[in-house]
């Protein structure tokens, strides 16, 4: 396998592979440096290093060599290498393809790639002159002069002004359009995304016309959809690589505004780095991949519960006042969590329950206060009541400090972080610990958006019964009516009313444990069978990497439980991963009643 389509797949550990082939190529040595103990590292912010890379990865893996200005964007090969792997699957390696690279770059990487990989011929267009005496520079040392040619255009020019003249037709178009909008905003996330490297500290040698453009990346794709409304079929593909991921949605909307027929888009992860294709067709015959298609299928909506303000009586409406409290709760359960992230606006944690603490709280809290007022030892905290969580909000000013402390890796600064989780598509720090953007990959206009899950393990499904979706609603309508009955009668003043309650897990298919190693293999299995959700793939990668949990510990329920902050609205959300679905339904109702906002 070639090394850089190993970096891809293995989606980390991008520098431990690099610096072994940099290290492979003698005359890159100087741009390496080895330690006493043999081992070798590149320094990522140095330009030099960073193109002996890229260079050694072109020659070694493709046999394409490459001259770049130090002065000009570097590209990374296994990013590029993805985009070129997705245009793959969608029009097929049989046929020998013709294509369109919008923006080449000095390097002329996907022409290259293309050619080299499955012998695609490119018409490459660009606006900047060291780019193109580069680019042309590339294609003539790799002897592709005649399946590669690269035209210059000015600013304006995209698909329309390239193709004026000539009634040629193309099987895709490509395009790694410039990012930012201004300085503002590159200089305002150059950090977060600079250049396309995995890792935040490398360098972005990119000049101002290869990152910024006028309207940024929204405004150059959605041109380049215009002008494929005029050129329709002429392009049987038409693609692009996004580097937000609100840009995503942003061209989704303009997409089905101009009533494209088809669009899909897909998600590219390198290490720490994300990135996002987008791809529309007005050829019905087009299929974009299967797996990815299936995947969102199978993906189950999380449950969803919006956190309005003054919520459980706390002042502060701050995503960290809430986790505080939501932990506190989790905590008092005995639920076992793993921090995924801890931001400013999005924390994630994995939630595993052994068994079902959350019913009947109010009278295992009147057993302890009996306890408490006949002098018994407290063994066993309980959950804390609204109360207790008010009389102790002033310790809400700590909770970063706390934050930190107690998360296995804290946001290390929180300015960042912020532009992190509402722009930027670079994942947190740390290996184990990467920031979740909600799962989105493949989707297609016009799919049909699934019914909420609203408890599919349970009895009939098992048996194989069908049931309507508005079965599952007045299901679960029910089981939380059940749950505030109880919740009510067993709040009624002195009166002792358990008996009439009849426990809410007894309305529920009974306690499905499942050990950690049963959990991991249910995982692969459905990775193999190409249904497992991005958070299932997510989670296994995590569980294989860190190991939360020990092998043998069994669960009723593992979820991924999000707080997150968007456009100044709060909001819960739970996403099943394994074990008995319904008991998350339950948990959802216990966070949703502590959530309430207390009447004054
Ligand atoms: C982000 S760089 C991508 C370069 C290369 N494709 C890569 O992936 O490494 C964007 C490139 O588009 C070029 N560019 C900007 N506006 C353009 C336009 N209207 N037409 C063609 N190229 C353009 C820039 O000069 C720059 O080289």
């Amino acid at each position: 396998m070639r090394i850089s389509q190993e970096i891809t797949l293995m989606r980390g550990s991008v520098r431990r592979k690099c610096v072994l082939i940099v290290h492979y190529y003698l005359q890159f040595a100087d741009a390496s440096s080895t330690s006493e103990t043999g081992k070798v590292t590149i320094d990522f912010k140095d330009p030099i290093a960073a193109r002996a890379l890229t260079r050694a990865l072109l020659e070694h893996d493709f046999g394409v060599k490459v001259s770049l200005p130090l002065d000009r964007l570097i590209p990374t090969v296994p990013q590029r290498l993805n985009y070129i792997l997705w245009l793959e699957d969608i029009i097929g390696q049989e046929t020998p393809a013709r294509g369109i690279d919008i923006g080449s770059g000095s390097s002329c990487i996907y022409p290259l790639l293309g050619c080299r990989q499955n012998g695609w011929s490119f018409l490459a267009s660009e606006v900047d002159d060291e780019n193109i005496l580069f680019a042309r520079k590339n294609i003539e040392q790799n002897a592709m002069g005649d399946k590669i040619k690269v035209v210059k255009v000015t600013e304006d020019t995209l698909l329309l002004g390239l193709l004026e003249g000539s009634t040629e037709t193309f099987d895709f178009s490509m395009c790694n359009p410039p990012f930012y909008s201004d300085h503002l905003e590159a200089q305002g996330i150059t950090t977060a995304r600079s250049d396309d490297r995995s890792d935040a500290s490398s360098i972005s040698t990119a000049s101002e016309v290869e990152s910024i453009a006028w309207g940024g990346e929204v405004r150059f794709v959605s041109q380049m959809i215009e002008e494929s409304l005029q050129l329709k079929n002429r392009i049987r593909v038409y693609t692009s690589l996004l580097g937000k991921k609100n840009s995503v949605q942003a061209v989704k909307d303009f997409l089905q505004k101009k009533k494209v027929p088809k669009f899909a888009t897909t998600e590219f992860c390198q290490g720490k780095t994300m990135r996002w294709g987008i791809a529309w067709t007005f050829d019905t015959t087009v299929v974009f991949p299967k797996s990815a298609f299936k995947e969102q299928k199978n993906a189950k909506p999380p449950l969803v519960c919006s956190v309005q303000r003054g919520a459980a009586g706390l002042q502060e409406y701050t995503v960290q006042t809430y986790i505080w409290f939501l932990r506190k709760l989790v905590e008092d359960l005995k639920i076992n969590y793993y921090t995924k992230h801890c931001g400013k606006f999005y924390t994630c944690l994995i939630l595993q329950a052994k068994s079902n603490t959350w019913s009947h709280q109010r009278r295992k809290r009147r057993e302890r206060e009996k306890k408490m007022n006949s002098s018994e030892p407290l063994d066993t905290p309980d959950c804390k009541t609204i109360e207790n969580a008010r009389a102790a909000e002033p310790q809400v000013k700590d909770l970063k400090e706390k934050c930190s402390e107690s998360f296995e890796a804290s946001v290390d600064n929180e300015s960042e972080h912020s532009k992190e989780d509402e722009q930027s598509a670079t994942k947190s720090t740390g290996d184990n610990e990467k920031m979740l953007h909600e799962d989105e990959i493949m989707d297609e206009v016009n799919v049909v958006k699934e019914k909420p899950d609203l408890g599919l393990d349970s009895e009939e499904a098992t048996k194989g019964k069908k049931r309507k979706s508005t079965d599952y609603e007045t299901d679960l309508d029910n089981k939380s009516k059940k749950l505030k009955e109880n919740d009510e009668a067993l709040s009624s003043d002195g009166v002792n009313k358990d008996k009439q309650c009849e426990p809410v897990v007894n309305l529920l298919k009974g306690p499905q444990m499942l050990s950690r190693h049963q959990i991991v293999q249910q995982f692969k299995k459905e990775q193999a069978e190409n249904s497992a959700s991005n958070a299932v793939k997510k989670t296994l990668s995590f569980y294989e990497k860190s190991e939360p949990f020990s092998e043998n510990e069994e669960c009723l329920l593992l979820c991924k439980f999000v707080l997150k902050k968007d456009e100044g609205e709060m909001s819960l959300a739970l996403t099943h991963l394994a074990g008995n679905r319904e008991t998350m339904h339950q948990i959802m109702q216990f966070f949703k009643n502590k959530l309430s906002v207390p009447s004054t």
